[in-house]
């Protein structure tokens, strides 16, 4: 089964609007595939004159969080609504650093996912263990619990469109890239576990990203394997190292 590969950046809290701007126009010559799908997740503030910057190319921007109300008294949060009318396209929902700063949960991850749906939003839902839970041996036992439990109430047709990044903490921002092997085992079970809620043809159409200290030196490898299909890249989405990972191959 051949999935298109999708390579997002995650800017995570980088880059004022004028900023913001002018790594695009770094960005854009480098990033040019037919073959990748390739968006940057910017902050909720940069979206406007990114989404700007990009016109004419085939980059897709995303959010890196939304709430999932409509609208109402929800100070300092953004809705669906208010990204796809500013052309957003996809939304990261429950990275690790919100689940541990923000204190999300699977359940508000959950109510994300099934709101972006309902908004014609591709989430990028984020799962991945901790150093602690890896040595303990319940990686897949933790991971299977935030994926069953974010997917909950999504229907195949959705599922199949939705992105999953396997982020493990351990690896984000540390330098320490999960070996290969432990990448696509871990996105393996992912699919295996996909394929349990729903079937089969979903756990082939849904695509899974590896994230966690991806650099041009580990994109080939990574995203050569079976079950990898593409990445979430932070850091090295800043720099022009990241046309190099969308152009891995
Ligand atoms: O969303 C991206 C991940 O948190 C990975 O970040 P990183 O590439 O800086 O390790």
């Amino acid at each position: 089964m051949s999935r298109r590969k999708i390579v997002a950046g995650n800017w995570k809290m980088n880059k004022t609007p004028s900023e913001a701007v002018a790594l695009v126009e770094e960005l854009m010559p480098l990033v040019k595939s037919d073959d990748v799908d390739v968006v940057f997740c910017v902050p909720a503030i940069d979206i406007i004159p990114v989404v700007e910057a990009v016109k004419g190319s085939n980059i897709k921007v995303g959010a890196e969080n939304m709430y999932f109300e409509e609208s109402g008294a929800y100070t300092g949060e953004i809705s669906p609504a208010m990204l796809v009318d500013a052309g957003v396209e996809y939304v990261v929902i429950g990275h690790s650093e919100r689940r541990e700063y923000f204190a999300e949960t699977d359940e508000t991850v959950n109510k994300k996912v099934l709101k972006a749906f309902e908004h014609n939003l591709t989430p990028i839902m984020c799962c991945g263990e901790t150093l602690e839970q890896r040595e303990q041996g319940v990686t897949m036992d933790f991971i299977r619990q935030q994926v069953k439990i974010g997917l909950l109430g999504v229907t195949a047709e959705q599922a199949k469109k939705a992105v999953i990044a396997y982020e493990p903490i351990w690896a984000i921002g540390t330098g320490k890239t999960a070996t290969t092997a432990q990448a696509e085992e871990v996105c393996a079970g992912i699919r295996a576990c996909v394929a349990e809620i729903f079937d089969q043809a979903t756990a082939d159409a849904i695509r899974i990203q590896y994230g966690g200290s991806v650099t041009a030196d580990t994109a080939a490898e990574l995203f050569a394997e079976a079950d990898i299909d593409g990445g979430l890249v932070g850091g090295a989405s800043l720099k022009a190292d990241f046309g190099k990972i969308v152009n891995y191959k």
